[in-house]
């Protein structure tokens, strides 16, 4: 996992540093002359500017010239308070006008016609918490950034600003990161080995989804429970006798279109995760069965999405959702339900979707309802009640297309029936769907391809 540190943390870290700033400043300097070079390609000659501002960005960026300067590059720092109208011409802009102390707005002249340009820390103008570009920030091809990755270079403008993200190790220490992004081995490592005598009980998952008339969602739900290795999906939709468009594996189970929540509690025995919610409806039937599920004291572990969500949003406290599993069914302690609001579903269960600081109000929620909460989007984020974040970088925008949320939800009730605990099952689902829609087509991908790729996603897992 790669630790992500907001700028008010990095602060604190700064201050607990054993060495002085200008150590600091030194090394930062090195990494960015380092990342300088090899976007340069050579050292000798090469005409670089250097744009460096009032506080330590413009240090690091200094620092930096300083190196290059050394190395025989040609070099110009300029003041980032008194840039001329159009820049000298060079093969490298380096950005060091502002840092994570950026305030207000940042409007520079247009960066030399052909030159790369190299952002120290964060792209000038960016807002290192929030990724919001002020002004008109230049658009960075690479940025060096120190320590940790700042949440600003994940959200909002960040991503297409900041070009290729390097993390450089200056020696702070930042091991007390609250948030982290993951990454394929992490997930390697939360999969547990399929046993020897593994049976298909041993990773069983019931999806109760759909509503008669409007299947759809259900049987993607099921497909992605499938396709991320549950060992058996049993597949129900509240009021519909017969579906004979479910997945051929899928074992359907009928429930009545009212108190069926009664009928799964009595049948979860050999079940280890539930799914709930798409395409449910929002009928009081709907509605009932999901609230009686999620609050019972004796279900496994579940996953509640799409019109779930809707159902639970009067449980404010989290009363239900931080009901108990039973014992043998899910985690000892911690949370047992897993939310998967998109932003309209987050805004229905009281959190705030357009927070400024996404990672807080992602955690705020999952901490309110006792449950683990997978916030969608780009980048997706998963928060635990006991304050962990995982930012989700995998997916990108092929999966919005309608229906990659349902498949999601399939996926993430596999992984808890195969023993993940909820937030890394959640963080982990949310990884291998973007990476099977990666690996799927470029354009025209429909949801069921991202649960047809999900295999291919967990095979080219590194190996643990
Ligand atoms: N946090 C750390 O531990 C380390 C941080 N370093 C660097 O230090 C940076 C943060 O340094 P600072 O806190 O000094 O902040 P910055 O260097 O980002 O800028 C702060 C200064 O710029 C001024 N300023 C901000 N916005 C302005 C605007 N729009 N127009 C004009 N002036 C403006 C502020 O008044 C202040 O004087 C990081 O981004 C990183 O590059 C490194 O030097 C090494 C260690
Ligand atoms: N631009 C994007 N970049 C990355 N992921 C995206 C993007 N758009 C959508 N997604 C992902 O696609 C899925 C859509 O889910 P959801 O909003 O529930 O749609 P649906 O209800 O149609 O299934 C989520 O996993 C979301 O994170
Ligand atoms: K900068």
């Amino acid at each position: 996992m790669i630790p992500v540190v907001t700028p008010e943390e990095m602060g604190a870290v700064d201050a607990a540093a054993p060495e002085p700033t200008e150590v600091l400043v030194g090394r930062a300097g090195a990494a960015t002359a380092r990342a300088a070079l090899d976007l340069l390609g050579g050292a000798y000659g090469r005409r670089v500017v250097v744009v460096a501002g009032k506080g330590n960005n413009g240090a690091d960026g200094r620092a930096a010239a300083d190196r290059l300067r050394r190395r025989g590059v040609r070099l110009e720092v300029l003041d980032a308070a008194d840039l001329p109208d159009h820049l000298p011409a060079a093969d490298l802009l380096v950005d060091a006008a502002y840092g994570t102390g950026f305030r207000g707005d940042w409007t520079p002249p247009a960066a030399p016609e052909g030159a790369a340009v190299l952002a120290v820390d964060v792209p000038s103008g960016v807002d290192g918490l929030t990724g919001e570009a002020h002004g008109r920030p230049w658009a960075a091809d690479r940025t060096v950034t120190f320590a940790a990755l700042k949440p600003g270079l994940l959200l909002g403008d960040g991503p297409s600003l900041a070009g290729t993200v390097e993390v450089a190790d200056i020696g702070l220490d930042v091991s007390g990161a609250r948030a982290h992004v993951v990454e394929g081995a992490d997930v390697a490592r939360w999969l547990p080995d399929r046993p020897r005598d593994a049976h298909k009980w041993r990773a069983a998952c019931w999806v109760v989804a759909g509503s008669p008339g409007m299947t759809g969602a259900a049987h993607l739900a099921a497909a992605g429970a499938q396709r991320a290795g549950a060992g058996y999906v049993r597949l129900s939709t509240p009021g519909l006798a017969e579906d004979p468009g479910a997945p051929t594996e899928v074992v359907g189970v009928e429930l009545p279109a009212e108190g069926w929540a009664d009928r799964v509690l009595d049948g979860v025995d050999r079940i280890v995760a539930v799914a709930v919610g798409p395409g449910l409806g929002t009928g009081d039937a709907a509605a009932a069965g999901v609230r009686a599920l999620v609050g019972a004291a004796d279900r496994p572990p579940v996953v509640v999405d799409g019109d779930g969500l809707t159902a639970l949003a009067d449980d404010v406290d989290g009363d239900l959702t931080t009901a108990r599993a039973r014992p043998g069914h899910g985690p000892a302690t911690g949370p047992t339900v897993v939310l998967t609001p998109h932003d309209g579903e987050m805004a229905r269960l009281g959190g705030e979707p357009g927070a400024p600081d996404r990672l807080a109000a992602v955690r705020d929620l999952a901490a309110r309802r006792g449950a683990v909460v997978l916030s969608k989007g780009s980048p997706t984020v998963v928060a635990d009640p006991d304050g962990r974040v995982v930012l989700v970088t995998a997916g990108d925008a092929r999966l919005a297309t309608a229906g990659t949320g349902d498949v999601l939800t399939g996926a993430l009730a596999a992984l808890l029936a195969q023993g993940l605990a909820p937030f890394e099952a959640a963080a982990a689902a949310a990884h291998l769907h973007g990476r099977a829609g990666a690996l799927a087509w470029r354009r025209g991908l429909v949801a069921g391809d991202v649960a047809a790729h999900l295999p291919a996603a967990l095979t080219e897992l590194p190996e643990d």
